[in-house]
């Protein structure tokens, strides 16, 4: 379980975000809401990369008591990451395979899986957008994380991409990841079949099915 208590998250003056209580249950839910709605500041926040008022525990597990804890059972991919553009998607990798207690071997089946490998030792600077987001989902994947957010993982992905990264999704949500992703596109013709739909609007989120 994720949950929210008492949420505020602020922009200055700007309270973007106002959630008194929310819920999620172990599964596959889908963050939908139009652009500007709050859907990336709640994700930020969620991954302990943005500060908020209120209480979000993962499990027992509480984000500001024991954010190293809390890192370990979730991984975030940013809907457009941005990474140092020396450092390579090997360097990137391994950076996050130290954090997250991943094996090698996981970082190489990810780099194999996802046809990282060929360019996996190039500075990321020199990636396209669709090559830089591969590393930035494959890095979402690492250790063993609880939970695993996804802010439009499918955008600029190549179709064959689109369809790696959705049985990625399936397999590891039925070894028993849990998973929030946002995405304007639609997952209809995917792998994927999410168990609850929500709606950002009017600075809270509720429950569509
Ligand atoms: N760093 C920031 N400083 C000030 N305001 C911000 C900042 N980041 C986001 N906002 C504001 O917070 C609100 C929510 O933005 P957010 O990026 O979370 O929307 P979103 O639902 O992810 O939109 P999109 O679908 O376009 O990606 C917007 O009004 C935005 O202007």
């Amino acid at each position: 379980m994720l949950a929210l208590k008492s949420f505020r998250k602020s922009f200055g003056d700007n309270l973007v975000l106002d959630i008194p209580e929310l819920n999620f249950a172990p599964g596959i839910h889908w963050v939908k809401g139009k652009n500007g709605s709050g859907k990336s500041t709640l994700f930020n926040c969620l991954a302990g990369l943005s500060p908020f008022t209120g209480e979000v525990v993962l499990n027992d597990v509480n984000l500001h008591k024991s954010p190293q804890a809390y890192k370990l059972r979730l991984n975030y991919s940013q809907s457009e990451p941005t990474f140092p553009e020396f450092l390579s998607g090997s360097d990137l990798l391994d950076y996050f395979a130290q954090l997250k207690q991943a094996l090698p071997e996981q970082v190489s089946e990810l780099k194999q899986s996802l046809g990282i490998s060929d360019y996996a030792d190039r500075p990321s600077g020199t990636y396209s957008s669709g090559m830089l987001k591969k590393v930035s989902l494959a890095i979402a994947f690492l250790g063993q994380p609880d939970w695993i957010i996804l802010d439009e993982p499918l955008i600029t992905l190549d179709k064959e991409a689109q369809d790696l990264i959705a049985e990625l999704i399936s397999n590891n949500s039925q070894a028993g990841t849990s998973f929030i992703f946002a995405t304007h596109q639609d997952f209809e013709n995917t792998k994927i079949k999410a168990n609850h739909s929500y709606e950002v609007n009017n600075k809270t989120v509720s429950i569509i099915s």
